[in-house]
Protein backbone atom coordinates (compact mmCIF):
# COMPACT_ATOMS: atom_id res chain seq x y z
CA UNK A 1 0.00 0.00 0.00
CA UNK A 2 1.35 3.56 -0.67
CA UNK A 3 1.19 5.66 2.00
CA UNK A 4 -1.02 8.96 1.32
CA UNK A 5 1.26 12.26 1.15
CA UNK A 6 1.59 13.69 4.57
CA UNK A 7 1.75 17.99 5.02
CA UNK A 8 4.60 17.62 7.30
CA UNK A 9 7.10 14.96 8.84
CA UNK A 10 8.46 15.70 12.22
CA UNK A 11 11.77 14.00 11.94
CA UNK A 12 12.49 13.56 15.93
CA UNK A 13 15.58 11.97 17.75
CA UNK A 14 17.35 12.83 20.82
CA UNK A 15 19.46 10.15 23.68
CA UNK A 16 17.78 7.70 25.11
CA UNK A 17 15.22 8.50 27.89
CA UNK A 18 15.66 12.32 26.42
CA UNK A 19 11.92 12.15 26.36
CA UNK A 20 10.84 11.98 23.11
CA UNK A 21 8.45 9.51 23.73
CA UNK A 22 6.96 11.71 26.02
CA UNK A 23 6.54 14.91 24.16
CA UNK A 24 6.14 13.20 20.85
CA UNK A 25 2.74 11.66 23.03
CA UNK A 26 2.09 15.21 24.26
CA UNK A 27 2.52 16.49 20.30
CA UNK A 28 -0.02 13.62 19.31
CA UNK A 29 -2.53 14.41 21.57
CA UNK A 30 -2.60 17.89 21.36
CA UNK A 31 -3.20 17.67 17.42
CA UNK A 32 -5.78 14.17 17.80
CA UNK A 33 -4.80 11.06 16.10
CA UNK A 34 -7.07 11.76 13.28
CA UNK A 35 -4.66 14.58 12.17
CA UNK A 36 -0.74 13.05 13.69
CA UNK A 37 0.38 9.82 13.63
CA UNK A 38 3.42 8.30 15.61
CA UNK A 39 5.61 6.09 13.53
CA UNK A 40 9.15 4.39 14.78
CA UNK A 41 11.45 3.38 13.08
CA UNK A 42 12.57 0.54 15.46
CA UNK A 43 8.82 -1.17 15.42
CA UNK A 44 9.59 -2.93 11.96
CA UNK A 45 13.21 -3.39 13.04
CA UNK A 46 12.20 -5.16 16.43
CA UNK A 47 9.12 -7.34 14.10
CA UNK A 48 11.62 -8.68 12.16
CA UNK A 49 14.51 -9.25 14.55
CA UNK A 50 11.82 -11.10 17.21
CA UNK A 51 10.68 -13.54 13.97
CA UNK A 52 14.02 -13.99 12.58
CA UNK A 53 15.29 -14.86 16.49
CA UNK A 54 12.37 -16.54 17.83
CA UNK A 55 11.55 -13.89 20.77
CA UNK A 56 8.82 -12.00 21.62
CA UNK A 57 7.55 -9.05 19.52
CA UNK A 58 5.29 -7.16 22.53
CA UNK A 59 8.45 -7.42 25.50
CA UNK A 60 10.89 -5.84 22.70
CA UNK A 61 8.52 -3.38 22.45
CA UNK A 62 7.74 -2.14 26.41
CA UNK A 63 10.35 -0.80 27.99
CA UNK A 64 11.24 -3.21 30.47
CA UNK A 65 14.94 -5.52 30.87
CA UNK A 66 13.56 -7.38 28.07
CA UNK A 67 14.52 -5.25 25.56
CA UNK A 68 17.52 -4.33 26.85
CA UNK A 69 18.96 -7.73 26.87
CA UNK A 70 18.48 -7.99 23.26
CA UNK A 71 19.68 -3.96 22.16
CA UNK A 72 23.11 -4.55 21.42
CA UNK A 73 21.92 -7.57 19.23
CA UNK A 74 19.17 -5.89 17.79
CA UNK A 75 21.53 -2.73 16.97
CA UNK A 76 24.22 -4.93 15.17
CA UNK A 77 21.42 -6.86 13.36
CA UNK A 78 19.75 -3.64 12.14
CA UNK A 79 23.31 -2.41 10.98
CA UNK A 80 23.85 -5.23 8.64
CA UNK A 81 20.37 -4.63 7.67
CA UNK A 82 20.86 -0.85 6.73
CA UNK A 83 24.02 -1.83 5.25
CA UNK A 84 22.01 -3.96 2.53
CA UNK A 85 19.33 -0.98 1.77
CA UNK A 86 19.60 2.18 4.26
CA UNK A 87 15.71 2.85 3.82
CA UNK A 88 14.57 -0.44 4.69
CA UNK A 89 13.42 0.18 8.11
CA UNK A 90 12.17 3.65 6.68
CA UNK A 91 9.62 1.89 3.80
CA UNK A 92 8.45 -0.24 6.59
CA UNK A 93 7.73 2.62 9.10
CA UNK A 94 5.82 4.20 6.82
CA UNK A 95 3.22 1.88 4.53
CA UNK A 96 0.39 2.42 6.15
CA UNK A 97 0.70 5.82 7.58
CA UNK A 98 -2.50 8.07 6.75
CA UNK A 99 -2.13 10.88 8.45
CA UNK A 100 -1.32 14.23 7.07
CA UNK A 101 1.15 15.06 9.94
CA UNK A 102 3.61 11.85 9.99
CA UNK A 103 5.97 12.25 13.90
CA UNK A 104 9.04 9.40 12.95
CA UNK A 105 9.95 9.18 16.52
CA UNK A 106 13.26 7.54 16.95
CA UNK A 107 15.32 8.74 14.22
CA UNK A 108 18.90 7.82 14.79
CA UNK A 109 21.57 7.80 11.94
CA UNK A 110 22.20 9.99 8.87
CA UNK A 111 21.08 7.73 6.66
CA UNK A 112 17.34 7.62 8.20
CA UNK A 113 17.64 11.91 7.54
CA UNK A 114 18.73 11.52 4.29
CA UNK A 115 16.37 9.31 3.25
CA UNK A 116 13.18 11.22 4.79
CA UNK A 117 14.17 14.32 3.26
CA UNK A 118 15.08 12.99 -0.06
CA UNK A 119 11.42 11.27 -0.14
CA UNK A 120 9.39 14.09 0.96
CA UNK A 121 11.65 17.00 0.08
CA UNK A 122 10.08 20.34 1.72
CA UNK A 123 8.27 18.46 4.50
CA UNK A 124 10.73 17.52 6.55
CA UNK A 125 11.60 19.43 9.68
CA UNK A 126 14.17 18.04 12.27
CA UNK A 127 13.85 18.06 15.44
CA UNK A 128 16.15 17.25 18.39
CA UNK A 129 14.80 16.40 21.95
CA UNK A 130 17.56 17.23 24.69
CA UNK A 131 17.70 16.60 28.66
CA UNK A 132 20.76 16.59 30.70
CA UNK A 133 22.42 13.95 31.61
CA UNK A 134 21.65 14.15 35.39
CA UNK A 135 17.85 14.38 34.22
CA UNK A 136 17.95 11.52 31.90
CA UNK A 137 19.75 9.49 34.96
CA UNK A 138 17.04 10.25 37.14
CA UNK A 139 14.49 8.82 34.50
CA UNK A 140 16.40 5.07 34.56
CA UNK A 141 19.14 5.90 32.16
CA UNK A 142 22.87 4.38 33.12
CA UNK A 143 25.80 4.69 30.62
CA UNK A 144 25.69 1.39 28.63
CA UNK A 145 28.83 0.46 26.46
CA UNK A 146 28.50 -0.41 23.21
CA UNK A 147 25.01 1.27 23.13
CA UNK A 148 25.56 5.15 24.34
CA UNK A 149 28.71 5.49 22.99
CA UNK A 150 27.78 3.83 19.38
CA UNK A 151 26.76 4.75 16.45
CA UNK A 152 22.40 3.88 17.79
CA UNK A 153 22.89 6.88 20.04
CA UNK A 154 25.98 9.12 18.90
CA UNK A 155 24.54 9.27 14.52
CA UNK A 156 23.33 12.39 15.02
CA UNK A 157 25.17 14.34 18.08
CA UNK A 158 27.39 16.00 15.11
CA UNK A 159 27.15 17.75 11.97
CA UNK A 160 23.38 17.83 11.66
CA UNK A 161 21.53 21.18 11.82
CA UNK A 162 18.36 20.65 13.51
CA UNK A 163 15.39 22.80 12.74
CA UNK A 164 14.10 22.89 16.39
CA UNK A 165 15.65 21.93 19.92
CA UNK A 166 13.40 20.63 22.29
CA UNK A 167 14.52 21.16 26.23
CA UNK A 168 13.26 18.71 27.95
CA UNK A 169 14.63 18.92 31.70
CA UNK A 170 11.16 18.46 33.73
CA UNK A 171 10.27 22.09 33.43
CA UNK A 172 6.30 21.76 32.68
CA UNK A 173 5.87 25.48 31.67
CA UNK A 174 9.32 25.64 29.62
CA UNK A 175 8.39 22.87 27.76
CA UNK A 176 4.37 23.70 27.62
CA UNK A 177 5.87 26.79 25.63
CA UNK A 178 8.08 24.89 23.27
CA UNK A 179 5.32 22.79 22.45
CA UNK A 180 3.17 25.52 21.27
CA UNK A 181 5.72 27.01 18.73
CA UNK A 182 5.99 24.02 17.13
CA UNK A 183 2.32 22.94 17.55
CA UNK A 184 1.87 26.61 15.47
CA UNK A 185 4.32 25.69 12.41
CA UNK A 186 2.58 21.97 12.45
CA UNK A 187 -1.11 23.78 12.01
CA UNK A 188 0.23 26.47 9.68
CA UNK A 189 1.22 23.87 7.62
CA UNK A 190 -2.93 22.60 7.61
CA UNK A 191 -5.38 23.25 5.20
CA UNK A 192 -8.17 24.68 7.06
CA UNK A 193 -10.63 21.81 7.13
CA UNK A 194 -7.99 19.85 8.87
CA UNK A 195 -7.16 22.48 11.30
CA UNK A 196 -11.05 22.76 12.67
CA UNK A 197 -10.57 19.13 13.41
CA UNK A 198 -7.72 19.56 15.57
CA UNK A 199 -9.80 23.04 17.22
CA UNK A 200 -12.78 21.31 17.86
CA UNK A 201 -11.00 18.25 19.42
CA UNK A 202 -8.70 20.56 21.80
N1 LIG B 1 8.79 16.47 30.76
C1 LIG B 1 8.60 15.32 31.44
N2 LIG B 1 7.88 15.31 32.58
C2 LIG B 1 7.70 14.15 33.28
N3 LIG B 1 8.18 12.95 32.92
C3 LIG B 1 8.91 12.89 31.78
C4 LIG B 1 9.15 14.07 30.99
N4 LIG B 1 9.89 13.69 29.92
C5 LIG B 1 10.10 12.36 30.04
N5 LIG B 1 9.51 11.88 31.16
C6 LIG B 1 9.54 10.47 31.63
O1 LIG B 1 10.88 9.99 31.50
C7 LIG B 1 10.91 8.63 31.06
C8 LIG B 1 11.71 8.55 29.74
O2 LIG B 1 11.03 9.28 28.73
P1 LIG B 1 10.82 8.66 27.29
O3 LIG B 1 9.89 9.58 26.57
O4 LIG B 1 10.44 7.22 27.34
O5 LIG B 1 12.31 8.80 26.72
P2 LIG B 1 12.95 8.31 25.34
O6 LIG B 1 11.78 7.93 24.43
O7 LIG B 1 13.71 9.48 24.81
O8 LIG B 1 13.86 7.16 25.71
C9 LIG B 1 9.45 8.21 30.88
O9 LIG B 1 9.04 7.53 32.05
C10 LIG B 1 8.71 9.54 30.75
O10 LIG B 1 7.38 9.46 31.18
C1 LIG C 1 17.65 -1.65 17.89
C2 LIG C 1 17.06 -0.28 18.16
O1 LIG C 1 16.10 0.05 17.16
C3 LIG C 1 16.35 -0.35 19.51
C4 LIG C 1 15.55 0.89 19.80
O2 LIG C 1 14.56 0.63 20.70
P1 LIG C 1 13.69 1.85 21.27
O3 LIG C 1 13.32 2.75 20.16
O4 LIG C 1 12.58 1.23 22.05
O5 LIG C 1 14.76 2.50 22.19
P2 LIG C 1 14.77 3.62 23.31
O6 LIG C 1 13.58 4.53 23.15
O7 LIG C 1 16.09 4.29 23.08
O8 LIG C 1 14.73 2.84 24.59
C5 LIG C 1 18.15 0.77 18.15
C6 LIG C 1 18.78 0.97 16.79
O9 LIG C 1 19.98 1.30 16.78
O10 LIG C 1 18.12 0.82 15.74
Amino acid sequence: MTPAQPRIVLLFSGKRKSGKDYVTDLLQHRLTAEVCCILRLSAPLKLQYAQDHNLDYEELLGCGQYKEEYRADMIRWGEMKRRQDSGFFCRLAIRHAARPVWIISDCRRRSDLQWFRQEFPDLCVCVRVEASEQTRSQRGWRFTAGVDDAESECGLDEGVKFDWIIRNDGDDDVLEKQLEELLSLVTSRLDSHTLNDVKTQQ
